[in-house]
């Protein structure tokens, strides 16, 4: 509950409120230590100008002594309590706040993939969390001081002159006010220019690292250096015109300080002149506003950073976007999507850059334990169909629907569907442990049930140390066929409605993909099944072979009728069976 009412409130609001007196207090330190260096500076401006008037006794200055000493003591206690308590609630926060985004993460690292490239995901984990304590510190807190010493000392001034009150509400408003806002309309299109040219050359070294091999043998690595220092040239200046603009803040910054300071001593002199105060003073109240001033002129460079944090903050309300409602929501989905029917409505699907549909209209319907054969040239839009059954693309037109239920993302579907593809891989792990992949809490007898049921028991029990032996010492290599029936046996511990087979037998001997495309009917056979193959061995034992051809379905029914009654499947069926064909008719 706590976690879904954090979700809806972002990211900032819900810590503010839960250590709301840990910041008010750091807060209320924060303002305390800079009227004590403000009282510091008062009372040594006093002390100077007391004591260059040559006091007779020491008695005479031993107050203002007593108070430099009281107040430079205390200054550096309070600003120690204040930085303890600040950043204890902030570490806090931001602990509670990897946690949270660890959360939102987890569920959905295959969906991530899809849509963050890696250099993005790496810059979310390193700098955004870590960006987010800074508001706390650097923004929230010291504006909380800076407003109310702005209070106090506009009071305490309107008291001795309310002119002047009104004078330097103004001039210290403007720094406090109106500098931070337009500080921050000026870095808002800068910081977005640098955060976009940084992560293009995140992106695209990211890309060359996964493909450097690539880069090399094509002998292009000159043209990526190139590009890369190019990118990093262009954020440079971007950064390095946001650092100038950051120095020039700080000089109107340190400039509108000296233009107090200099009103002041003004206006406090004018009042020595007319015997209001004592002359002994225009220092000390000139000195007063060095502290003062510099906790306004800091908030102007604490929004310099702004942009960043509402970017941070953007990225993870967009992860956390994609988590799903909660553990319990989505098994109550996979309890209500425990069938495997499934259904293509009118589909079609273009891919960005393309100018045609790679699927158009492609309609047909699987009940459950149905088998679809799935056929066509290289480039038909086999493998597109496959994506859009898996939720991993959506359709443009039309609908994907399993057992009624729209499939909407990857993540939704991965309760209903095994895929089976042309190259498993086995991890350098134990044999049990590979097969294991297909569910974590199989026990040993599932395990060994499901590798007698693809054929393998007898091959692993042989091997030295049997399922515990580790996949680089079995000292032979899995061939292909045993790969695939090492990933079968994953699927049937997975045990999900839908088994996806993408092509398992590519690159198997014609006997080898006999024998195992006959154990997959044979284990499978409860199962639904899409079977995408560019051989026909084997579709008789399909309810439907569908041929695509340039995206849409170019030929369809059961091998029996289109066998009998179309000419073109004949022919290719005799052509890619034989010997089947032969004794068929
Ligand atoms: N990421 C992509 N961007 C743009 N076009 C794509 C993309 N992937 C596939 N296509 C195009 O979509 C069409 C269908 O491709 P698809 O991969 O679905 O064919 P296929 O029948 O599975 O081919 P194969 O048997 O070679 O795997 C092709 O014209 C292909 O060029």
């Amino acid at each position: 509950m706590k976690e879904a009412r954090e979700g809806n409130q972002g990211w900032f609001l819900p810590y503010f409120r839960q250590f709301f007196w840990q910041f008010a207090v750091a807060a209320l330190l924060g303002t305390l230590a800079v009227a004590c260096a403000g009282a510091l500076l008062y009372t040594s401006g006093y002390l100077i100008s007391r004591s260059a008037l040559k006091p007779e006794n020491v008695l005479m200055v031993y107050v203002p002594i007593v108070l430099v000493r009281a107040f430079g003591f205390s200054k550096a206690v309070i600003q120690y309590l204040e930085r303890l308590v600040g950043h204890d609630a902030a570490l806090r926060v931001l602990s509670r706040m990897r946690v949270r985004l660890y959360q939102a993460i987890e569920p959905q690292a295959q969906l991530l993939r899809t849509r963050f490239r890696t250099g993005d995901l790496l810059g979310v984990l390193a700098d955004d969390i870590e960006q987010l304590q800074n508001v706390y510190l650097r923004f929230v807190l010291p504006a909380v001081s800076a407003v109310l010493l702005y209070g106090a000392g506009i009071v305490a001034l309107g008291r001795m002159d309310g002119m002047f009150a009104l004078l330097m509400a103004l001039y210290c408003g403007f720094l406090l006010f109106v500098a931070p806002a337009v500080v921050l309309w000026s870095s808002i299109a800068k910081s977005r220019r640098f955060k976009q040219e940084r992560q293009a050359a995140y992106r695209e070294l990211t890309d060359a690292v996964f493909g450097m091999s690539d880069w090399i043998l094509s002998g292009r690595t000159q043209q990526f250096l190139q590009l890369f220092t190019r990118r990093q040239k262009s954020a440079a200046q971007i950064e390095n015109s946001i650092r100038r603009g950051e120095w020039r803040v700080q000089w109107m910054s340190q400039c509108a300080i000296g233009g107090a300071i200099v009103l002041l001593v003004i206006w406090a002199g004018g009042l020595a002149a007319a015997n209001q105060i004592p002359a002994t003073l225009i220092a000390a109240i000139g000195l007063v506003a060095f502290p003062l001033m510099d906790a306004f002129a800091r908030i102007s460079d604490a929004v310099v950073r702004m942009p960043e944090y509402k970017e941070s903050l953007g990225r993870l309300r967009e992860i956390e976007g994609g988590r799903p409602a909660s553990v319990e929501a989505q098994k109550e989905k996979v309890a209500d999507q425990a069938g495997g029917s499934l259904k293509l409505d009118h589909v079609h699907f273009r891919y960005p850059q393309a100018s045609g549909w790679s699927v158009q209209d492609v309609s047909f319907e699987v009940a459950q334990g149905g088998k679809i054969a799935l056929l066509g040239r290289s480039g038909a839009g086999k493998s597109t169909i496959l994506n859009l059954i898996r939720g991993a693309i959506q359709p443009e037109a039309g609908q994907v629907t399993v057992n009624g239920q729209p499939v909407q993302s990857e993540e939704d579907s991965a309760c209903l569907f095994s895929v089976l593809n042309q190259q498993p891989y086995l991890f350098d792990t134990t044999v049990a442990n590979n097969i294991r992949l297909g569910r974590p809490d199989a026990s040993d007898e599932e395990v060994r049930a499901v590798t007698a049921q693809v054929g393998l028991d007898q091959l692993i029990e042989s091997l030295p140390d049997g399922y515990q032996t580790r996949m680089q010492e079995t000292g032979l290599r899995f061939s292909g066929g045993e790969r695939q029936r090492i990933a079968l046996a994953r699927i049937l511990l997975q045990n999900k409605p839908i088994v996806l087979l993408d092509e398992p037998t590519v690159g198997l001997d014609p006997l080898t993909e006999r024998d195992l495309m006959t154990t997959i009917f044979r284990v499978l056979h409860e199962k639904t099944l899409i079977w995408v193959t560019h051989h026909l061995s084997g579709v008789e034992q399909m309810d439907e072979v569908i041929f695509m051809e340039q995206g849409v379905i170019s030929m369809r029914g059961t091998h029996e009728q289109l066998y009998q009654d179309n000419p073109r499947y004949r022919n290719l069926y005799t052509l890619d069976c034989p010997l089947a064909s032969v004794m068929e008719i």
